[in-house]
């Protein structure tokens, strides 16, 4: 019998999912310009495939469509949103999806891959990348896969469920998150305003915390909680400085009895990771963490307690995180 010919094998897909709006529309321009050289030095080896988002979580959906349908890999091409947004199209109702080629290939597994184009670009940084998609291409090309952790966040009333590559945090920390979402125009200084706007209003806060399904203690006046799966959030503020994206666990940052002016004051340490040998900071290495409000009808008498994930603001709440080690293959 024949062997096929080259042109009867289908190139495998290379599956890019770009949100032409992120950092203010320059993504969509970026884009435009890389395309023509991306296909010329990826076209010979993987069949190069396009997808703009139409708004928020298309990303999501535009990546369990590629994964299902067997893609080599799927490349975020954006911010950290978007990163965010991808991530959690590698898991559907909870559990990651399957391929339809699973059968037949077993040992195929669809990749992510990752253009920084966004705000803040704050995963690209815990690997030292820069914005270059020169780069990021030469990245592409030589397929080079680690291993990563996702982190997974249980939250709310409804228990709802989604995926953080990144750090998700409650309190200050993700107010200030939301209110930053409403600055991009500025940059990464909407992170600075975001913060300073989130104090207005903002009391610490007495928690219950539980780490490892262990007691549950009480941690009073709590300004904030990063869990970080990677070091860096706010646009590069290396908020869980030890966490390492495949180290299996998770850093828990707790700070406490911040003031507005203690945060304008302590900022350069935020960016240094220098901020975890404070006295009122508390580092720790966990898989789990739980966090309670200590009064249930503090719900109703404040606003809750923001919690977010990926700068992505998710809810309220209670709030339940862990670690799914080494979920994804990462092409870096
Ligand atoms: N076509 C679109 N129009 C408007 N918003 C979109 C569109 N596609 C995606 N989004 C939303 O935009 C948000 C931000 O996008 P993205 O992360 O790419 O850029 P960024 O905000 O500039 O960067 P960063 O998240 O790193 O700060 C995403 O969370 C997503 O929900």
């Amino acid at each position: 019998m024949e062997p096929p010919s080259h042109e009867t094998i289908r190139k495998q897909d290379y599956v890019f999912i770009v949100n032409p709006n992120g950092a203010n529309g320059r993504t969509g321009d970026s884009w435009k310009k890389l395309l023509p050289k991306l296909t010329a030095r990826l076209g010979n080896n993987w069949n190069i495939s396009e997808k703009l988002t139409a708004g928020p979580q298309h990303a999501t959906q535009l990546a369990r469509e590629a994964i299902r349908d067997g893609a080599a890999a799927v490349i975020a091409v954006g911010g950290d949103g978007t990163l965010h947004e991808v991530v959690n199209g590698f898991f559907e109702n909870g559990k990651p999806i399957e391929s339809k080629l699973a059968d037949s290939f077993p040992a195929q597994k669809t990749a992510l891959g990752l253009i920084p184009m966004g705000t803040g670009s704050d995963f690209a940084r815990v690997f030292g990348w820069n914005s270059d998609p020169t780069r990021a291409i030469d990245r592409l090309c030589k397929g080079e896969k680690k291993k990563v952790d996702v982190g997974q966040v249980i939250y709310g009333k409804e228990r709802k469920k989604r995926f953080f590559i990144n750090v998700a945090d409650l309190h200050l920390s993700a107010k200030a998150g939301f209110y930053a979402g409403m600055h991009k125009r500025i940059g990464n200084l909407s992170y600075v305003v975001g913060a300073l706007q989130g104090f207005q209003g903002h009391r610490n806060r007495d928690l219950k915390i539980r780490v490892d399904g262990g007691k549950w203690e009480t941690w009073s006046e709590v300004t904030a909680i990063c869990v970080g799966n990677s070091k860096y959030f706010g646009g590069g503020m290396k908020i869980t400085p030890t966490a390492d994206p495949s180290s299996g666990d998770l850093e828990v940052v707790i700070i406490k009895g911040y003031k507005w002016y203690d945060f304008l004051l302590k900022l350069h340490t935020l960016y240094l990771g220098s901020h975890i040998r404070q006295k009122n900071v508390t580092s720790m290495k966990v898989r789990r963490l739980d966090v309670e409000e200590v009064d249930d009808s503090t719900k109703e008498k404040y606003p809750g307690t923001f919690v977010q994930a990926d700068g992505e603001h998710l809810g309220f709440l209670d709030a339940s995180f862990s670690v799914i080690p080494a979920a994804i293959d990462f092409i870096r």
